[in-house]
């Protein structure tokens, strides 16, 4: 792996529109495209044509990511390898490069010094921490998020920051003790090796390493005949004999389109239809007669108190004729008393306080570690509102989960959640408000929660608010599969229909479970009698 800092890498393999970030940062500007410099690889963004779902019905995951094992000697030419499968793959959902590097062990300041006089041994299997290595894999491959290690060639050091990668469809990783671990031969779909001559990968590591890694052609010289010869002679050849494919290290176009070949055909056997089949069941148990409506208390829901004022501002928001200004007076209210409903759902304990006049009184205070909140683009961006004006300082991540235009799949375009439900261990202690403006087929709703889950926050925790909820639409399903989840709403419709909205094709109001389908207008699953299209009342 080349580059000064070796974080895994997220790429794609041709340009997108949308931002698909492992990083809070979000890009505004073009990027060089990570795969033709190797020094952008530290700033790479995850980009992608979006991850269809990776669950069945159950609301298990079904596949897990498909993972790559490349091993071969140091600048054989494993991470241009790497490069030109994901280049070779085309349009397919997102790829993660990770790098073996990450994982070398956290040295001791004795240990540097030796390093930097090259005689510290990084070409012997002890060298790399292989049982973080197979956990963060194996985490990857059972698609849930994970954070690894950054490793600088230049300091020799592991660093005090991670990296945090979720999402990835394949998986390829790649270093010179890939196929040397039995743990890790046992999470690859395929393993290759990378097969060059050693004065080639001599020639390539002195260019590669003065360049790159800050070293001088002496100290390469010398670690290459005290460790790297050796250790390829010892452990990296021999691990050759668990290759499923021997690449040649040059000249190997060939060899790169057989792979892709394999891993597309791979791919095409684990396409889903899911929303299709969400919408399919709904739409079968229609024409068997009128659709049996399930009772607020049958789907589980919390509703708000039907009382003549909530009624009230739901008849202005239904109103197609309310202003602009007023459906926002209107819908920032409705949210305000949705995120209040929701504090109710989260547990309280008891707290002694004493009054400015000097009586003590036992009262209530919230008892939850951490809170944030996570919109679904752009239709749960209505909710924010509400939200923040009940939690101070509330911190709201975002998904964009979006119809695909052909297949109508929801696809999952941007991950971009708070650092509280980042990392495994916090997640558990996180409650999450889940915000999306209505639940229409609930694929969009079925996908968002599922991201959480992944992340580790406990489903117990996860508090969905929405303005409106169709009655037989997905939520059934969207109940059954996760009773845990709490479901917060205001109005419960009865009505869902497939619906040609006219000229309309340019938005991206996908939090309403809609179809985008050209410029002139897109399909879309709404909500009846319904608000319409609540983001683009909001936003236009
Ligand atoms: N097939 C190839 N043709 C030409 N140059 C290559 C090829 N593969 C690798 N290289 C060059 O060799 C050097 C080391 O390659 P790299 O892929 O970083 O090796 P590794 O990851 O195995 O250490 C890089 O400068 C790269 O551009
Ligand atoms: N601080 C370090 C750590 C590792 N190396 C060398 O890197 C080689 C593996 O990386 P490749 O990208 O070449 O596969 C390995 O041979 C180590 O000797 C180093 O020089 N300094």
């Amino acid at each position: 792996m080349s580059g000064l800092l070796t974080p895994a890498v997220l790429l794609q393999s041709t340009p997108s529109s949308t931002n698909v970030s492992p990083d809070p940062t979000p890009s505004s500007s073009p990027r060089p495209d990570p795969l033709l410099n190797t020094k952008t690889l530290k700033n790479a963004v995850l980009k992608s044509h979006g991850r269809p779902p990776w669950y069945g019905e159950d609301g298990q995951p079904c596949f897990p990511a498909f993972v790559i094992g490349i091993a071969g000697g140091s600048a054989s030419g494993k991470t241009h390898v790497a490069r030109q499968i994901v280049r070779s793959l085309g349009s397919i959902p997102t790829v993660i490069i990770l790098s073996q590097d990450s994982f070398y062990k956290k040295h001791s300041p004795e240990e540097i010094a030796l390093a930097f006089a090259s005689r510290f041994d990084f070409d012997h299997p002890d060298a790399i921490d292989m049982q973080l290595f197979a956990s963060c894999l194996s985490d990857l491959k059972a698609l849930r998020q994970t954070n690894i290690p950054v490793y600088s060639f230049e300091q020799h050091q592991r660093l005090d920051e991670t990296k945090y990668l979720y999402g990835a469809t394949i998986i390829i990783t790649e270093g010179i003790m890939a196929l040397q671990d039995p743990a890790l031969r046992e999470l690859y779909d395929l393993k290759i090796f990378v097969q060059a001559d050693s004065d080639v990968m001599l020639a390539r590591r002195i260019l590669r390493d003065v360049k790159e890694r800050g070293r001088s052609v002496e100290g390469i010289l010398e670690q290459y005949l005290r460790y790297v010869k050796p250790a390829f002679d010892n452990f990296v050849g021999p691990s050759s004999r668990y290759a499923d494919i021997i690449v040649p290290g040059k000249d190997n176009s060939v060899a790169i389109e057989l792979i892709s070949t394999h891993i597309r055909r791979q791919l095409e056997k684990r396409a889903r239809q899911f929303r299709r089949k969400m919408a399919g069941t709904l739409s079968r148990s229609l024409s068997r007669g009128p659709a049996r409506h399930l009772t607020n208390e049958e789907l589980g829901l919390v509703v708000l108190d039907q009382t003549p004022q909530l009624k009230g501002m739901f008849t202005i928001l239904r109103d197609e004729t309310t202003p602009r200004q007023d459906f926002i007076f209107f819908i920032d209210r409705l949210a305000t008393m949705l995120a209040e409903k929701g504090m109710e759902m989260l547990p309280y304990r008891d707290k002694t306080i004493e009054t400015p006049v000097g009586c003590r009184t036992v009262g209530k205070v919230l008892d939850v570690e951490s809170l944030c909140g996570v919109s679904i683009l752009r239709s749960g961006g209505p909710l924010e509102q509400g939200l923040r004006r009940v939690v101070n300082d509330v911190a709201i991540g975002s998904l964009l989960v979006q119809s695909d235009s052909k297949t109508g799949e929801p696809l999952l375009l941007h991950v971009m959640l708070p650092a509280c439900i980042r990392e495994r261990a916090r997640a558990a202690k996180t409650w999450v408000f889940l915000l999306d403006a209505q639940i229409g087929t609930g694929a969009s709703a079925f996908m968002a929660i599922r991201v959480l889950l992944d992340h580790g926050v406990p489903p117990a925790q996860i508090i969905f608010v929405t303005f409106l909820v169709a009655r037989c639409g997905g939520i059934a399903m969207v109940r059954r599969t996760f009773p845990e989840v709490t479901v917060v709403v205001g109005a419960v419709d009865d009505g869902l229909h497939e619906t040609w909205l006219e000229g309309v094709g340019a938005s991206m109001d996908v939090g309403e479970d809609d179809d985008l389908d050209g410029a002139a207008g897109r399909k879309a699953w709404v909500v009846q009698p319904g608000m319409g299209q609540i983001g683009d009342r909001y936003y236009l």
